[in-house]
């Protein structure tokens, strides 16, 4: 028996045997991290494993997922490519400026970003938006997943930079990239309450949910700019 539901634009649960988190092959026949492809009266699914990917996780966590088939997205924390390889199936006729500062991650992604056209790699430091600011243009969403301690504030400093004002953020937030001792709610309260603060207007919180069971002691959060 094979089942196709959409979840949201561009995702898709594939049941084939079981139920698939998966997106439409814009690259048909490449697999990019040894994901399984499903044909299917000539579509080709690529299964999205949401233990490899905050975002996948977030799909299957009901957070509502701000993206189009022409969404221009800044994706921060690129690595070698494993969601933003998903986010190119599902953003068809958009654009994801991918920064990764990783020479060594940055290399595999070229790779993925050459076969893809709407992949614009950046290796940059996302802590400082204006040494990419000459190629990136105005976003519909930043995803933001660099694991690192200041990631309210590289979160602010994008989004005053980049996001348009109907735009969106979503963001991974590591209990323990931030601090190894303190409780990971404890954590999450904090940081959440800086993005709320972070810049003029700062963010408003649409939705805070731990990533469990995919992702063990890590927050999603979707937010937007304050009106
Ligand atoms: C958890 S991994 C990202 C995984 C990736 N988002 C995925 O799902 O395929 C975090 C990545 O963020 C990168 N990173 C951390 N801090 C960064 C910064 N300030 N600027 C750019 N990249 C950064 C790391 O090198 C690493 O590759």
């Amino acid at each position: 028996m094979l089942e196709i539901r959409s979840l949201s634009e561009g995702i898709f649960e594939v049941t084939k045997d079981k139920k698939q988190l998966s997106t439409l092959n814009l690259d048909p026949g490449k697999v990019v991290y040894g994901e399984k492809l499903i044909s299917v009266e000539g579509a080709e699914y690529r299964t999205w494993d949401p233990r490899r990917s905050k975002l996948g996780a977030m799909v299957l966590k009901k957070f509502d997922i701000p993206l189009r088939k022409d969404s221009k997205v800044l994706y921060l924390g690129a690595a070698s490519g494993t969601t933003v390889s998903h986010v190119s199936d599902i953003i068809s006729e958009g654009a994801v400026y991918s920064v990764e500062f990783a020479p060594r991650s940055m290399r595999d992604f070229i790779g993925l970003a050459s076969r893809r056209k709407n992949i614009f790699p950046i290796l940059a430091d996302a802590g400082k938006p204006d040494s990419y600011a000459h190629i990136v243009e105005p976003v519909d969403l930043i995803f933001q997943d660099v694991a690192q301690p200041n990631q309210a504030e590289i979160a602010a400093r994008n989004a005053a930079r980049f996001l348009k004002k109907e735009g969106y953020l979503l963001l991974s937030i590591k209990a323990r990239s931030i601090d190894t001792a303190a409780s990971p709610k404890e954590i999450f309260k904090e940081e959440v309450k800086k993005l709320e603060q972070a810049f003029e207007p700062g963010f408003e919180i649409l939705t805070a949910r731990d990533l469990m069971p995919y992702h063990e002691d890590h927050l999603g959060v979707l937010a937007k700019l304050k009106e």
